[in-house]
């Protein structure tokens, strides 16, 4: 039986997603990989699963996995993808606020137009052992030697685990040989979202993210949070900033008694598409 799906990307960070709502989800490690594969599969970052809410207090579940079949706990642009989808799938109307839940607890997403939306993202953690991290106590630069230079990040979890790097120059050749080092960084035990941000103002940030489990990809939305969360700890940055990735901006307010993070950014679908499971490898 094929699999249908549908093909989505949230500022460049593609992603497919599956409903399951009334099949559950089954793929194994290996299968991800293989639907993954931009060249003998479909490709993408991340995939999604849609399923039935857990927890009574959301709507709906979403599952998420990186392209090389790793979960992970949270993924910004792609729940705005799901908003979106379940928006198409009549299950969802502009303007509604509802809490969709993910493997790292819930968030609110509200549709601001069939493409656009915005979702309460929750509070940034930065206690080391919640990231997780290993470091004695909390602070807002760890120094931390990386392919044998010493660099200083801050560390963060937005349900996922972030390290952000101040840089003066995203196009610094040195960046694409420490991304990768420091996402795979023996202190981050379950690896880490690196993203190098170069803060132009204190409203206007660039970023680039090597992303655990998929690489560079052209936005991260919790990335996007995360050089926020940082900076903004910091007394560097406003209380909103826009975001400039490769792909395109995301706008991250600090907001509410608990200083959680709002995102809003656009969610595009790009096709519908069938692909022939292989026999679980
Ligand atoms: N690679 C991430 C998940 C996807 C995050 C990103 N695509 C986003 O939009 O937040 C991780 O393993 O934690």
């Amino acid at each position: 039986m094929p699999l249908r799906f549908s093909k989505m990307h949230g500022i460049g960070n593609d992603f497919v997603v599956l409903d399951c709502r009334q099949h559950p989800f089954a793929l194994t490690a290996t299968q991800i990989r293989a639907l993954a594969d931009r060249h003998t599969g479909v490709g993408f970052d991340q995939l999604l699963s849609v399923e039935p809410a857990r927890d009574p207090a959301c709507a709906f579940y979403y599952g998420i996995w990186n392209a090389d079949g790793s979960p992970s706990g949270q993924c910004g642009n792609g729940v705005r993808c799901v908003a979106a989808w379940l928006h198409r799938a009549g299950a969802l109307a502009v303007g509604d606020d509802v809490r969709i839940e993910s493997p790292s607890g819930p968030v609110t997403v509200r549709l601001l137009g069939a493409d656009q939306v915005t979702v309460d993202m929750g509070e940034p953690v930065f206690e080391p052992a919640r990231i997780p991290f290993a470091a004695a106590a909390a602070a807002k630069h760890y120094p931390i030697v990386v392919g044998g230079d010493t660099l200083q990040i801050g560390a963060v979890s937005m349900g996922n685990p972030h390290a952000v790097v101040t840089v003066h120059d995203l196009a610094d050749p040195a960046l694409q040989r420490l991304g990768p080092l420091l996402s795979g960084h023996e202190r981050f035990a379950q690896g880490a979202n690196a993203g190098f941000v170069q803060r132009l103002d204190r409203g206007h940030l660039r970023l680039r993210v090597h992303e655990r489990g998929a690489g560079w990809t052209l936005a991260c939305g919790t990335g996007a949070c995360a050089a926020m969360a940082v900076l903004h700890q910091r007394g560097d940055v406003n209380d909103t900033v826009m975001v400039e990735l490769p792909g395109g901006c995301l706008r991250i307010d600090w907001a509410g008694p608990g200083h959680t993070l709002w995102m809003t950014g656009p969610a595009a679908f790009a096709f519908e598409g069938e692909w022939p499971v292989p026999a679980v490898a």
